[in-house]
Order: structure tokens, then sequence, then C-alpha cells
């Protein structure tokens, strides 16, 4: 029983491997799983009659079904999967059904045809029951009225003439970032640049939503949010909620007090912090979501603005400096791309005697297919957001079940030859017929998307173009300044990557930040 709570302490099933789980699934669950294998190896059979099968890989074990064999990443190992048995397979994660895809046509059959029905959340115990105090704000709510209003607030206050007011901040911290990264490389000769680029991304929410900022990565209280939002991220991912995959575990949780820590840190140190922002933020000087919101005519409670606020800057601040964090690594390992971005730049600047905004992204054709590519090459999150349907999806001759969790699997999504010939190779240039913004692309037929990392149809992400904006503004910023180089210890590695929950991140790195001459 101590081994039991020792690794349930420690719950995050993609550390967890085969050997330590099995003696507590076998101590926890001998009783059930006889019926529970009966019940799994017979399910398949209630398909109805005429629809094909979707195909489900071999490794999966009785109870538990296919947690054990997800590994570290559990995005690159589903891939391996798709690759051995198509766009569609099912895995059984405990009593849930997954179901993956990676056919973009498949995906928007179900998400986009199928919106309506696709657009639900499923259930998960930390996201719904206690992160969001039973589905309030946006991003694990069901499409209920409460949602819609919660998402009409986000695209409201999202809008790009919304966005407009934002711009001077925007732009000032792409330029505070690139001289901190500059800075950092001469103290230390080397920088890693996650902390900034995280700093980077905070600021600019942090002062849209509340006209609050930090100047520095050592501010007590930036560390103390940052920390704050990584923790989240973490609880977040679907992986990491064990009890809602095995019923049985639960008695464990509770006694290993993992819930209890969930709420003590949404309790203790997420809820405080934000209800000081929001008080805080109603007074300040200039613009601010919490007073767009008012000005706007929205009306929530308080439990609701702090779901609500809490989703806004745990949605906005790890995406985007994840998203450059590879960018920047992908970079390194392509000095000639950097090369050609730079003088793109120097053009426009040598033109306009400025660097460039984002409404004129259209006369840096390379610089934008670059961003493109590097979140097409890793994209940010390894599953997007998990929907669910509440009814049975019959698409291609194929029965989604109703309940079944449905995932994107970003990885091979975007390495499918069919969109994107040679899809293990970095190739700019693939998107050069395609400058379209990434907003207009998501939102636009399936045919003229670029890529995949905003999700889907009705719960395609709200905030495309902000998230497009502060990476093209930092994009411009670095390589009009800088050039992105190696340490003496290497490139950074773009192969590996951690599992941050809803987010992939590249593995630590270090690199330069040279001044261009
Ligand atoms: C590169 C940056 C970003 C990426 C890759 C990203 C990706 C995503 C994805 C995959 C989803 C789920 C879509 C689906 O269910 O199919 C999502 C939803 C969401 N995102 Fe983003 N996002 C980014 C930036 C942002 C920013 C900056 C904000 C906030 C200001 C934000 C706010 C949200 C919200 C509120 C939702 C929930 C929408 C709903 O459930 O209706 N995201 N995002």
């Amino acid at each position: 029983m101590d081994r039991a709570l020792e690794l349930l302490e420690s719950f995050s099933f993609p550390k967890i491997d085969k050997k330590e789980v099995m003696p507590i699934v076998s101590i926890a669950a001998a009783t059930t799983i006889l019926f529970a294998s009966y019940r799994l190896l017979t399910s398949n059979k209630k398909n109805k009659q005429g629809y094909k099968e979707i195909p489900v890989p071999g490794s999966s074990y009785p109870y538990v079904g296919h947690i054990l064999s997800l590994g570290d990443l559990p995005g690159r190992k589903v891939s391996e999967w798709h690759k051995e048995l198509g766009p569609l397979i099912k895995l059984k994660m405990g009593v849930h059904t997954w179901i993956m895809v990676d056919d973009p046509e498949i995906a928007h059959k179900i998400f986009v045809s199928n919106g309506v029905e696709a657009s639900y959340r499923p259930h998960s115990t930390y996201g719904y029951d206690q992160y969001s105090m039973g589905g309030k704000g946006v991003v694990f709510a069901q499409p209920t009225a409460g949602w819609k209003q919660g998402r009409a607030a986000v695209l409201s206050v999202l809008a790009p003439k919304q966005i407009e007011k934002y711009m001077d901040s925007i732009h000032k911290e792409s330029k505070d970032l690139v001289s901190r990264l500059m800075q950092s490389t001469k103290d230390e000769s080397e920088v890693n640049p996650f902390k900034f680029l995280e700093l980077n991304s905070m600021n600019v929410i942090l002062t849209a939503a509340f006209g609050k900022r930090f100047d520095s990565v050592q501010d007590p209280e930036f560390y103390r949010i940052a920390t704050m939002i990584e923790t989240g991220m973490k609880f977040g991912g679907l992986e990491n909620d064990l009890p809602n995959f095995l019923p049985v575990i639960s008695i464990f949780d509770y006694m290993a007090g993992t819930q209890a820590k969930q709420r003590y840190y949404l309790k203790h140190e997420r809820d405080p912090i934000y209800i000081k922002l929001i008080k805080d933020a109603a007074t300040r000087d200039g613009p601010n979501v919490i007073k767009s919101l008012v000005e706007n005519g929205f009306h929530f409670t308080d439990e609701e603005k702090l779901v609500l606020m809490s989703d806004f800057i745990a949605a906005g601040t790890d995406t985007v400096s994840v998203t450059l964090s590879w960018n920047i690594a992908i970079m390194c390992h392509h000095p000639e791309v950097q090369k050609a971005v730079s003088a793109e730049i120097d053009e426009f600047i040598r033109l306009n005697g400025r660097t460039p905004v984002f409404t004129e992204r259209t006369q840096l054709p390379y610089c934008v297919s670059v961003i493109k590519e590097c979140m097409r090459f890793r994209p940010t999150t390894p599953f997007g957001l998990p929907h669910t349907t509440h009814n049975d999806l019959d698409i291609d001759g194929y029965i989604i079940p109703k309940g079944a969790t449905i995932i994107s699997n970003m990885d091979s999504m975007h390495k499918q030859s069919k969109l994107y010939p040679e899809p293990e190779k970095f190739m700019p240039e693939r998107f050069i017929n395609n400058l379209k913004t990434m907003q207009a692309s998501a939102n636009g037929k399936l045919e003229d998307r670029d890529h995949f990392n905003f999700g889907w149809g009705r719960r395609i992400c709200p905030a495309i173009y902000l998230a497009e904006v502060e990476i093209f503004s930092a994009f411009i910023q670095i390589f009009s300044r800088c050039f992105v180089e190696p340490t003496s210890e290497g490139m950074p590695d773009i192969v590996g990557a951690k599992n941050a929950g809803l987010t992939i991140w590249p593995l630590p790195y270090k690199v330069k930040f040279t001044e261009r001459v």
C-alpha cells in the first residue's frame, strides 16, 4: 500500500512505467479486472452492423487499456500507431474510449461538418470539476448558454480592432524581449530563452487583461504567476487525470491526496492571484479586458469572471512562449533561413525606415512562411484540446461512439505527405502561396488551411489573431537585430521534446543572440 501511495502521489502517467503501475492496478483492481477485461474485449462487437471497425493498436492491457503504452511523449507514440493503422484509431484509456484522428479531411468532417455535435468537451476531474468550478469559463465548459456568453466575451475583447489598442504594448514587449536576450547573452555568453519568452507573452496577455506587466524575470510576482500557470497546465494534461480513466484508482487518489493538492493549488495559489488582478484592473488607467467586459455589457458572477480570466491567461501565456521557443531552436539549425529572413526585413527597413508591423506582413512573404513552417514542423500542443460528442457520429462508414473523447494528433497531422510533401524537411517555401493570416486560414475552407495548431470548429482558438500578432512581432524584432547561434555545447535538440501536459516544449536549450552587423 505504501508503494501505491508513493506512486500515486507523483501522478503523471507518462512517467510511470508498466512495472510500476501494474502492482497498484493488481492490488486495486483485482476483483474488477476480469469483469473489465470482458467488457473491453466485447465492446467492439457492439458496433452497429455494416460499419467499419476503427483499428485498435495491439498494446492494450486489461483495465488500463493503452494508458501504459503511451510513454513519455504520447503524441509521438500515437503517430507511430497512425502510421501502422491509418488515420482513425481507437484507444482504450481505462474506462474511456479515445478516438484519435490525424487526417485533416476526416478531422474536418468530425469537428466542422458535425460541429454542433462534436463541440462538447469530455469530462475531466481536474478541468471540469475543479479548475472550472463545474464548467464555468470557456475552455472546459460544455457548449451551453454560459459557454456562449464566455466565448462571445473573449471574441469581443480579442477582435482585431480591440487588439489595435494593445499594439504599441506588443511592439514594446518584443523590443524589450530582444534587448533582454542580447544582454543575457553578453552577460553569460549564452541564454536559455524560455523564461524571457514567458515574460514576453505573459506581459502581453496581462497588459491586455488587467493593464499589468513585469519588468524582469527576477520579479517574484512574475515568478509566482509563471509557476502557477505551469502547474495548472500540467494538471490540465489529459494524461494526468488518472481517476477519470481508472475510477478504481480514485480511492488511492483520495488517499494520496492528489485531488486535495489540486484543490489546494486552486484555492491558495490560483484564486488569490486572479481575485487581486481582477480587483486592481477595474480601477487601473488605460484599456483592459476587465473594463471592456463591463463596457460591452457582459455580466459575469465573480466565480465566472475568475475562471474566464484564468482561461485567458493560462491559454494565452505558455502557448505563445512554447511556439516561439520552438521557432528559435529551429532557426538556430538553419542559418541560411535566418539570412534570408534578415535580408527580407532589412529590405523593408531600407524602404520604410522602420521595422514592419503585422498589417504589412504580406510584404514579408518569406518571414510569414517561416513562422508557419515552424508551427507545422513542431506543433505547440500534442493533442490540441479534446472534444466529445453526445450522439454517435457516422464518419465515412465508421461510427464515432457517443461519449468518446475525440482528439486530433497534432504531430502526425502536420506530417501528412499529401498536404506537406517531404514532411520531415523544414521547408518554409511550402507556404509562400498561402500568406493569409492564420486566423483567416483557420476559419476558412479546409483546402485553404495552412496548419491545424489552433484546433477545429466551434471550439477553435478564439485568440488566433492575438497569438499571430505576438509571434510575428517577436520574430521580426529578433531577426532584425540578432543572429541566433549555437553555443559550444552544440545545437538545441529539436528531435526530443518535453511533455508539459497541454503543451509540448523543446528540451531545455541554450543559444546565443548575437548582434547583427
Ligand atoms: C500559439 C498560440 C496558441 C495556440 C497554438 C492555441 C491553440 C488552441 C487550441 C488547439 C485550442 C482548442 C481548439 C479546439 O478545441 O479544437 C484553443 C482553445 C482556446 N484558446 Fe488558444 N492557442 C493559442 C493562443 C491563445 C491565446 C493567446 C489565448 C488567449 C488570450 C487563447 C485562448 C484560448 C481559449 C479561451 C480557448 C478555448 C476555446 C473554447 O473552448 O471555446 N489561445 N487554443
